[in-house]
């Protein structure tokens, strides 16, 4: 054999082997793929990042190592919330099959708000040496976060972390978390990140030196459309990927308003008040009586599981496919198993008459209105009044007032969200429906995001048992005492209602004879209305 065809013989077998093992990676399972990994996860003491660790753990039980970026907080260090959030019952599942888990998560000292994120030197050449893959979970999701602090963090954090990323010898993929509501100035969304009309880098310079009385009057010009500084710095954090990410594999995954988990790791698990839970428990204790949002609006819920399912995969997917551009996927529902507020309403209102919160303060009987003029009359009447006839009982008993207090911090919170209650959008999914078409049957069974299969009034009640169980701690046992204080609270209304109505009988009826009359003539005709119903009914049985 001469040299030349010796040479291309050898030039063959390499290729063939290339294409062979690029094969078995492309053929890997997700769960194989994370076998021996080490994955960094930001955000990992939040509601998302919690659940993502728990999956990795159950269903990745190979992963080499979960390093977290945590920080000191109300008076704990780091080791402490780190231990402490290993004894929550999410990770029940994770202890049965494997009581020693907590060896594979690292802790990593680090403030996000730092330069160089306060990693020390140490930790930072730690990670550079041995990281496979970047999950980016942390920001602040606050409404009313003033500009420069959510631009440190959602911005300036991601900058800092991307150019961490960039030292990393051995990373395959970045996923970055943003939100649906990125854009949610415009009505339809599709799978691209949208340039703004100011340069980050730009805005970030200017920023630094103003003084935050001059920050707090520009915000709503910079904000423009966008409701609040949240969904602008997540845009912004959006475009700073694309700008930054180098020769890294970018996925972006963009989730709509994440709800308690639909299957994973057990159906309901939630452990925060943020958007539609804090709703929900105000309404289910009786305090929420009306809120302003559209019956017929598209209630773009998605379950926490299903859009962990979906960051793995995609990390799976970026680092095997390594595609050219930024991958972005939008992970709604609303296109694809839509529900409605109106729904959502009385579905929640069902599950709570049925399994009510202890102590509520109110029989539960919310409803949500589109017009601002009932919206303000349901306030004045089913939230203030109440507040004010509570405060001034607890007043007379020498206690402290507190429910006008109470009601004043829920009228913030929910006309913080109204904007997202009232409207609908669109998102394009179709690398959603793309990435699920590239997995095999069993990891789309163990990786499972396909909301079609989701049962909203199942769901609906899960998340609402789960705000009881696991954010208010509330135990299921109790349930025949806390119907026995809605009996309670009946019998107060119907005893506060007779006596209204006797004192306005007093007051105004017994007075004027005209009035009189005219209560004579409206019981009269509630009375023969009540005989010829009763009377058709006889005759139709
Ligand atoms: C039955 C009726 C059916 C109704 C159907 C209609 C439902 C509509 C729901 C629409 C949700 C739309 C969400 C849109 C999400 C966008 C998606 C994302 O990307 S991002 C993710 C979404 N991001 C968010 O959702 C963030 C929204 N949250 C915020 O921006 C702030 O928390 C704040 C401005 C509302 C209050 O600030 P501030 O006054 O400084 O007070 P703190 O923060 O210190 O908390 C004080 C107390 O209030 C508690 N609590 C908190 N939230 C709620 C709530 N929603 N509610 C009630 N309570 C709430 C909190 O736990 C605390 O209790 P405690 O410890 O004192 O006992
Ligand atoms: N929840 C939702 O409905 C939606 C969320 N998202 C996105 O998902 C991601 C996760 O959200 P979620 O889990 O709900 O949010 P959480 O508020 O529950 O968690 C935020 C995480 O970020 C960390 N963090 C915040 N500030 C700092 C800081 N200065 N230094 C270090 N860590 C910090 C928090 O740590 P600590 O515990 O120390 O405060 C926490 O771990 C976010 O990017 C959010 O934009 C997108 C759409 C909807």
């Amino acid at each position: 054999m001469g040299r030349s065809s010796s040479l291309s013989l050898c030039v063959c077998v390499c290729v063939c082997e290339e294409r062979r093992s690029s094969l078995t990676l492309i053929m890997t399972s997700i769960s194989e793929w994370y076998a021996g990994k080490n994955v960094l996860i930001t955000g990992a003491t939040g509601f998302m990042g919690k659940v993502l660790m728990e999956k990795l753990l159950r269903s990745c039980p190979d992963v080499n190592a979960l390093y977290i970026l945590v920080r000191p907080k109300a008076g704990q260090s780091m080791s402490e919330r780190v231990q402490d959030m290993m004894k929550c019952k999410l990770f029940d599942r994770v202890r049965e099959d494997n009581p020693d888990f907590h060896q594979k998560i690292i802790p990593i000292s680090s403030e996000l708000t730092q330069p160089g994120l306060a990693i020390s030197p140490e930790d930072v050449q730690t990670l550079t040496s041995c990281i496979n893959i970047v999950f980016h979970c942390a920001a602040t999701i606050r409404f009313d976060e003033p500009l420069k602090h959510a631009l440190q963090l959602n911005v300036i954090a991601t900058q800092q972390l991307l150019s961490l990323a960039q030292q990393m010898q051995h990373l395959q993929a970045f996923i970055h978390i943003s939100t649906a509501y990125a854009n949610c100035n415009r009505r339809h969304i599709d799978e691209v990140i949208y340039p703004l009309p100011v340069e980050p880098k730009k805005l970030i310079d200017s920023l630094e030196w103003m003084d935050d009385s001059i920050i707090r009057d520009i915000t709503p010009h910079l904000i423009g459309d966008r409701p609040n500084t949240y969904t602008y710095t997540k845009a912004l954090a959006e475009c700073v990927v694309q700008q930054e990410s180098g020769k890294l594999n970018i996925g972006i995954i963009r989730p709509s308003i994440v709800g308690a988990s639909w299957q994973e790791p057990f159906p309901g698990w939630i452990d925060n008040f943020n958007g539609p839970s804090g709703v929900f428990i105000a309404a289910g204790k009786g305090i929420l009586r009306t809120m302003r949002a559209s019956n017929d609006a598209v209630a773009d819920l998605i379950p926490v599981d299903v859009v962990i399912n979906l960051t793995l995969a995609a990390g799976w997917y970026t680092a095997v496919h390594r595609p050219k551009t930024a991958l972005v996927y939008n992970c709604t529902t609303g296109g694809i198993n839509p529900f409605h507020w109106g729904e959502i309403e009385h579905h929640v209102m069902s599950t709570f008459k049925r399994n009510p919160l202890e102590q509520a303060f109110r029989r539960p009987n919310a409803n949500i209105t589109s017009s601002y003029l009932i919206y303000q009359y349901w306030i004045l009447v089913s939230h203030k009044f109440p507040a004010l006839i509570y405060d001034l009982f607890l007043r007379l008993s020498g206690q402290k007032p507190q429910m006008m207090r109470i009601f004043n911090r829920l009228h913030k919170a929910i006309g913080l969200l109204e904007y997202f209650s009232s409207q609908d959008w669109e998102w394009n999914s179709d690398n959603m429906n793309m990435l699920m078409s590239q997995l095999s049957a069993d990891d789309r069974k163990t990786f499972n995001f396909d909301v079609r299969q989701l049962n909203w009034p199942e769901y609906i009640e899960n998340y609402c048992i789960g705000t009881k169980k696991y954010v208010l701690n509330e135990d299921m046992s109790d349930i025949p005492a806390a119907r026995q204080h809605l009996r309670k609270l009946r019998n107060i209304r119907y005893t506060f209602n007779t006596v209204l109505l006797v004192f306005i009988w007093r007051v105004f009826i017994a007075r004027s004879q005209m009035a009189r009359n005219i209560w004579y003539f409206v019981v009269s005709l509630c009375y023969k209305f009540l005989s010829y119903f009763r009377a058709s009914s006889t005759l139709t049985q």
